[in-house]
C-alpha cells in the first residue's frame, strides 16, 4: 500500500509520521515540495509506505502540492493507492468537540461560488465544476470502525470562520457538517483528477465560531492525529471491497 498524506503545516506532517517509530526519509520534488517517507514493514497488514507532505495552508497550496506528488509518483511508475488530507480543524458543536476525530463522508467546498440577493450560490449552480467529493463509503466506514472517527461532512474554506452567525450559515447549508478546515477540497480535486481515492481526517483543535486563537488545543489535536494514523493500517486492511 502506497499512501500520500497531505497536511497544511510541518507540525501536522510530523504528527502523522510520529505514528511509526521510523525516522522519515526526505525526498525533494519539483517546486520544492518535500515528502517525508516512512515504511512500516512490521505491520501485520503488510508493507505500508506513507509519504507525508506539508503543502501549505489553504486549498490552492494543497492542490498544488498534491498534484505535484501524484504526478511525480506516476512518472516514477509507483502511483499512490490512496490520498489523505489530514490535520487539525474546527469542530461544529455539539457533534464534534475538541479532541474528536472526524472522517469525511463528504469533502465540501464551503465558499466556492457566488453571493446573490437570495443567498450563496455554489459553483455548480453557476454551471461549473464540482463543489463536493465523496470518499469511498467502505473506506470511510472502515476508518470510523478502526479509529473511532465520527463520520460527517468536512468543509473547506479559504477563511477560518470567526462568528456564530457564519457558523450557523454554514450549518444551514451543510446540515451534516462536523468539521471545517482549509485544504481538503484542494487535495480531493487533485486526487480525483489523477483517479486516486481520497479521504479527509481532521482532529478537532477548536470550536467553529467566534475567534479565540488562544483557546485552540493544538497539542491535544496533534496527539489525536498521531493516534489516528497508528490505527490507519488496520482500517485499510479491514475494509471490504465495494
Ligand atoms: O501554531 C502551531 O503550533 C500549529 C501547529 C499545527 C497547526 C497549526 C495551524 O494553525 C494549522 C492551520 C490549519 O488548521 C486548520 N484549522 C484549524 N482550525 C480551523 C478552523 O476553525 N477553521 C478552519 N481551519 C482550521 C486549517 O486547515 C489550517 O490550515 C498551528
Amino acid at each position: 500500500m502506497h499512501i500520500l498524506v497531505v497536511t497544511a503545516v510541518p507540525a501536522e506532517r510530523d504528527a502523522v509520521t510520529a505514528a511509526t517509530a521510523e525516522r522519515p526519509e526526505c525526498l525533494t520534488l519539483p517546486g520544492g515540495f518535500v515528502l517525508h517517507r516512512t515504511v512500516r514493514r512490521d505491520s501485520a497488514e503488510g508493507p505500508y509506505a506513507l509519504d507525508a507532505l506539508a503543502a501549505g495552508v489553504g486549498p490552492a497550496a494543497a492542490a498544488a502540492g498534491t498534484a505535484t506528488a501524484l504526478t511525480a509518483a506516476a512518472l516514477r511508475e509507483r502511483p499512490y493507492d490512496l490520498v489523505v488530507s489530514a490535520g487539525i480543524g474546527g469542530g461544529f458543536a455539539p457533534g464534534a468537540p475538541v479532541g474528536a476525530l472526524v472522517v469525511a463522508e463528504e469533502i465540501a467546498a464551503a465558499d466556492l461560488g457566488a453571493e446573490s440577493p437570495d443567498g450563496f450560490l455554489p459553483v455548480t449552480a453557476l454551471g461549473f465544476g464540482t463543489d463536493a467529493h465523496r470518499p469511498p463509503e467502505n473506506l470511510v466506514a472502515a476508518v470510523a470502525a478502526a479509529t473511532g472517527a465520527l463520520p460527517g461532512t468536512v468543509l473547506t474554506g479559504s477563511t477560518v470562520t470567526g462568528s456564530t452567525a457564519r457558523a450557523a450559515e454554514l450549518l444551514a447549508r451543510h446540515p451534516r457538517a462536523l468539521a471545517e478546515a482549509m485544504e481538503g477540497f484542494g487535495v480531493a480535486e487533485a486526487a480525483t483528477a489523477h483517479g486516486v481515492p481520497v479521504l479527509e481526517l481532521r482532529t478537532i483543535s477548536n470550536p467553529v465560531g467566534p475567534r479565540d486563537r488562544a483557546a485552540w488545543r493544538i497539542g491535544e489535536a496533534l496527539a489525536a492525529l498521531t493516534a489516528a494514523f497508528a490505527d490507519l493500517p488496520r482500517a485499510l486492511s479491514s475494509r471490504s471491497t465495494p
